[in-house]
C-alpha cells in the first residue's frame, strides 16, 4: 500500500520535512496549508521538489468552517475555496480535506450542508480536485464519522467523498465497524494517528498528544481492517499532531513513522516482514569507559573476575555465574564517560533477526570491526545502542565468544548470578520510538509505562520483556532534554540472596547507595516485616517491594560515568522492577552528585 505522512506531523520547514518523508521510505505526503504559507517557495518549486523526492502530494489540509452557513456566507467560502483551488492546480495537488466546522455560524441542517459540499464539489471537480470531507471529534454539528458519511452520501456527488481519521473516530469511541457500510471508492483518504488513553478534552487531546500507530493505546489495526474491507486502495496517511514531534529532528521521527506503518501493515497481512526472533537470553552487556580503574573496582567488588581479554581490542570480559560484561576502552566515550553501550542478545537465529530489524528500517552495522573479528549480526537501536544478535553455544554459528582468549575460570557465583534487567535511559524524544522499536524489531512484550518521581522532574520507564523473563529492558526517560545526560543507565544482576550479596559488595570494598531512614519506617507501615529483617535492610540500603506475584529486594552500588549497578533478588513471580522504590533511590543518587 502507498505510504503517506502529513507535513505537520515532522518538524522544521517544509523541505526539511519533505526531505525526511522521502528519506524514510513514504511514498507521499499530506501538504498542511500552513508549511506551505511559511515556505518561500513557490507551488511549482514545491510541487518539482516532491516529484525529485518521489513524494506524491497526497491531500492538501485543511479547508476549514465551509458547510452549512447562510447562503452570503457561502458565497465568500466559495470564493476562497476557488483560490485555494487555483493554488492545488500549481502545487499539483488533487484531493483537498475539508474539515467539519466548528464556526457558530453553522448550522444544524445536514440537507443544507449537503448542498453546499455539493456545490464545493462542481467547483471543485472543474479543478480535476476532488473534496474529501472529514468529521472533526469536536466539529460543531458533525463530530462522527458516520455523520460525516450521511452527508457525504446525500449529496451524491462524484467529487465529493469521505476523510477517515483514526484519532476521529477512536477518540470519540465510535464503533468503526460501521465503516464497511461505506463503499470504498467513496473513502477519498484515510488519516492514521494513535493516542494514550488521556481523559482531557478531545481538541487538546488531539492537537498535542496524538502519536504514531502502534505507540498509543487505540486499536489501529482493527479499525484498518475494517477500511480495507472496503476496498479503499487510498494511501495509509500519518497525521499526528505531537508536541514531542514538534521539537524533534525530523529525520529520525520520519524513520520512527514509517516503521509504525510497516508494523501495522504487517498486522493486517499486508506486507510480508521477515518474522520476529525473539531473543532468549543476555549473552553480555558492553560498558566502554575512559578509564577501566573505577569500573573495574566495583565489578571486582561485585564478585566478577576477568575471564578473557579480545584478541585483537583492548576488550576484557568480566564474568560471575552468568553474568557477562565486557569492559572497552577502544571506542570514541563520550563526555560524560563510562556508559553502557552494547548489548549482545542471545538470538535463536541471528541473522533472520537482523533482517527483520533492516526490514523495520534499523541501521544495520558492520558485520566485523576488523578483519579478524568473528562476523556478528547487530543493529543500532534508536539510542545508538548497539543490539549484537548472537549464537553463544552453537558450534554451526559465528560466536562473538571466538573473539576472546581465555585468561582465568569463571568464578563460582554463590546464587543464580545473571542479568536481571538492564535499564537505558532513552533521549527525551525518543521513549514512545523506543517502545515501539523494542517491540517491533526484536518481538518484546511492552508493559505498562510508570511515572516515577524525581526530585528535580518526572521520569517515565517502560519495561520491554521475553517470555521466560530472560531478557528484561527498562526504557526511560526524562521529562525534558537537559534529563538525558542526568540519568544513568543501569546494569542489575540477579542473586538469590541479596542480604548475602550486599555484604559481600561492602565487604570487598564496594558502596552501597545510603537510602534514608524514613523510608525504613515507611515500610514498616507499609509491610508485616520481622523487626530483624527490617533492621538488616535498614542496616544495608536495601529497598523492599511486593506485588501479587511475590517480592523484590534490591540495592545499589555507587555510580561510574553514567553506570551503576543494582543486585536484586526477585521471587519468581514478581513482574516489576522496584518502581515505587525509584524516588527515594533517585533522591539518594542525586544527593551524591556533586553540586550542578
Ligand atoms: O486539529 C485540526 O484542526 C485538524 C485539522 C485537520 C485534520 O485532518 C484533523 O484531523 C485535525
Ligand atoms: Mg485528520
Amino acid at each position: 500500500m502507498r505510504t503517506s505522512i502529513a507535513t505537520v506531523s515532522l518538524s522544521g520547514s517544509l523541505t526539511e520535512k519533505l526531505t525526511a518523508a522521502s528519506r524514510a521510505g513514504f511514498d507521499g505526503v499530506e501538504i498542511f496549508e500552513n508549511d506551505l504559507l511559511a515556505s518561500p517557495r513557490t507551488p511549482e518549486e514545491i510541487r518539482a521538489r516532491c516529484a525529485d523526492l518521489g513524494l506524491a502530494i497526497e491531500l492538501y489540509q485543511p479547508m476549514r468552517d465551509i458547510e452549512a452557513v447562510p447562503p452570503a456566507e457561502f458565497a465568500r467560502n466559495l470564493r476562497r475555496a476557488r483560490h485555494k483551488f487555483e493554488l492545488m492546480r500549481r502545487l499539483g495537488a488533487d484531493t483537498v480535506l475539508v474539515c467539519s466546522s466548528v464556526s457558530p455560524s453553522a448550522l444544524d441542517d445536514d440537507a443544507l450542508a449537503a448542498e453546499q459540499l455539493s456545490r464545493l464539489a462542481d467547483l471543485a471537480q472543474d479543478f480535476g480536485i476532488r473534496v474529501a470531507y472529514e468529521a472533526l471529534a469536536w466539529g460543531r454539528h458533525v463530530s462522527t464519522y458516520d455523520h460525516a458519511w450521511h452527508i457525504v452520501e446525500t449529496a451524491g456527488h462524484p467529487a465529493l467523498g469521505t476523510c477517515l481519521d483514526s484519532f476521529h473516530i477512536l477518540s470519540r469511541g465510535s464503533d468503526p465497524k460501521g465503516i464497511e457500510d461505506i463503499p470504498g471508492e467513496k473513502i477519498f483518504f484515510l488519516q492514521l494517528a494513535d493516542a494514550p488513553r488521556l481523559a482531557m478534552d478531545v481538541l487538546q487531546w488531539s492537537r498535542h498528544h496524538r502519536c504514531f500507530p502502534g505507540q498509543g493505546g487505540f486499536d489501529i489495526a482493527g479499525l484498518l481492517r475494517h477500511v480495507l474491507r472496503t476496498g479503499y486502495d487510498g494511501p495509509l496517511s500519518l497525521e499526528v499532531f505531537n508536541d514531542v514531534f514538534r521539537q524533534a529532528e525530523a529525520g529520525p521521527t520520519a524513520v520512527d513513522a514509517h516503521r509504525s506503518l510497516l508494523v501495522l501493515q504487517e498486522a493486517v497481512g499486508a506486507v510480508d516482514l521477515p518474522a520476529p526472533v525473539v531473543p532468549t537470553g543476555i549473552a553480555f552487556a558492553e560498558l566502554v569507559t575512559p578509564d577501566t580503574e573505577p569500573v573495574e573496582a566495583v565489578l571486582g567488588a561485585l564478585g566478577f573476575a576477568r575471564t578473557a581479554r579480545h584478541r585483537a581490542k583492548p576488550v576484557d570480559l568480566w564474568q560471575r555465574g552468568e553474568a557477562r560484561i565486557l569492559v572497552n576502552t577502544t571506542g570514541a566515550v563520550r563526555r560524560d564517560g563510562t556508559q553502557l553501550a552494547a548489548i549482545g542478545l542471545e538470538s535463536p537465529d541471528p541473522a533472520a533477526a537482523a533482517r527483520r530489524a533492516e526490514a523495520l528500517l534499523a541501521p544495520v552495522l558492520p558485520r566485523r570491526r576488523a578483519p579478524e573479528d568473528a562476523p556478528l549480526d547487530a543493529v543500532a537501536a534508536p539510542d545508538g545502542t548497539e543490539l549484537f544478535f548472537c549464537a553463544t553455544d552453537r558450534p554451526d554459528l559465528p560466536s562473538w565468544r571466538a573473539d576472546f582468549e581465555d585468561t582465568a575460570a569463571a568464578p563460582a557465583a554463590p546464587g543464580a548470578e545473571r542479568i536481571d534487567h538492564l535499564a537505558l535511559s532513552q533521549p527525551w524524544h525518543q521513549f514512545d520510538e523506543a517502545a515501539l522499536f523494542h517491540r517491533s524489531v526484536l518481538g518484546l512484550d511492552a508493559q505498562e509505562s510508570v511515572d516515577v518521581a524525581d526530585p528535580y522532574g518526572l521520569l517515565r520507564s517502560r519495561a520491554v520483556t521475553n517470555p521466560d523473563g530472560s531478557v528484561r529492558i527498562a526504557l526511560g526517560v526524562g521529562a525534558a532534554p537537559s534529563d538525558d545526560t542526568v540519568h544513568a543507565q543501569h546494569l542489575a544482576l540477579a542473586t538469590d540472596d541479596v542480604v548475602a550479596a550486599a555484604r559481600r559488595f561492602r565487604q570487598a570494598g564496594g558502596r552501597l547507595l545510603p537510602v534514608p531512614a524514613n523510608y525504613y519506617d515507611d515500610l514498616a507501615a507499609r509491610f508485616e516485616l520481622a523487626d530483624e529483617e527490617l533492621e538488616t535492610y535498614r542496616g544495608l540500603g536495601i529497598l523492599y517491594d511486593r506485588d501479587a506475584g511475590g517480592a523484590f529486594r534490591h540495592c545499589y552500588t555507587e555510580t561510574v560515568g553514567r553506570v551503576f549497578f543494582e543486585l536484586v533478588q526477585r521471587d519468581p513471580g514478581y513482574r516489576g522492577y522496584g518502581a515505587p522504590n525509584a524516588p527515594v533511590r533517585l533522591a539518594a543518587q542525586h544527593a551524591r552528585r556533586p553540586a550542578r
